[in-house]
């Protein structure tokens, strides 16, 4: 059964407040951005499963624990996903990440997808999507579902602000997906754009506007 979790760290909740703030600079937004993808994904790897390995400390041996398998896999959506890949690394430092390229047409709000690229054995390995964004969720259904063609079926959502809409989208369209949110806002205005969001994370993180 899939589960949806909404963080409630004061942490993430005081850095995704100043990342609300429209004067907050490009540099401290992307900074912050990859700070927050690593808070949400210490709670998003917490049923990772371990195994144990006998070791030799200075004095005794002893058993400890690592993570089984080790077959993790980050797949940011681009662009905006990239920068919280790269906070999530330092977590992680051994998984493999895959990209996907998807940008939304203004107008119609549909998902148009431009690059795919996974490694060889994505469908082997435990797969966190991760996008700041969750608006109609017409990305990350669209992206979730290029995985699944591909017989990937461990996936988890990784996302800093959602709405609700966008999240109702997502559990419909791939109710096997576990989702983390670090905020969930209000609604969507008539632009398909969070409110209260944070505006583009694109434009903010690559300071293209
Ligand atoms: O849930 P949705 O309605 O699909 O909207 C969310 C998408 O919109 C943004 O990307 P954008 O299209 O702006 O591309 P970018 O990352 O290149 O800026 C965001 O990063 C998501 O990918
Ligand atoms: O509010 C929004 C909605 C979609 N994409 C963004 O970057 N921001
Ligand atoms: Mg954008």
């Amino acid at each position: 059964m899939s589960q949806t979790t909404i963080m409630d760290h004061p942490l993430i909740q005081h850095k995704i407040g100043i990342m609300r703030v429209k004067t907050t600079s490009t540099k401290e937004f992307r900074d912050l951005v990859a700070e927050v993808a690593m808070l949400i994904c210490y709670e998003a790897t917490r049923k990772l499963e371990l195994s144990d390995i006998e070791i030799e400390t200075p004095l005794v041996k002893t058993t400890v624990k690592e993570i089984a398998g080790k077959k993790l896999c980050i797949v940011p959506i681009l662009r905006a996903g990239l920068h919280m890949a790269d906070g999530i690394l330092n977590l992680i430092p051994n998984a493999k990440v895959g990209h996907i390229g998807m940008y939304r047409n203004e107008e119609t709000l549909e998902p148009v997808e431009y690059f795919c690229k996974l490694p060889h054995d994505a469908a082997e390995r435990e797969i966190f999507v991760v996008d700041p964004m969750l608006a109609t969720g017409g990305s990350a259904i669209a992206a979730i579902s290029q995985l699944k063609a591909r017989d990937i079926t461990k996936i988890h959502f990784l996302c800093l602000i959602a709405a609700p809409e966008g999240v109702k989208a997502l559990q419909a369209a791939h109710p096997d997906v576990d989702i983390f949110i670090g905020s969930l806002d209000e609604c969507l205005n008539e632009n398909g754009y969070i409110l209260p969001g944070l505006g583009d994370a694109g434009d903010r993180i690559y300071g293209t506007k």
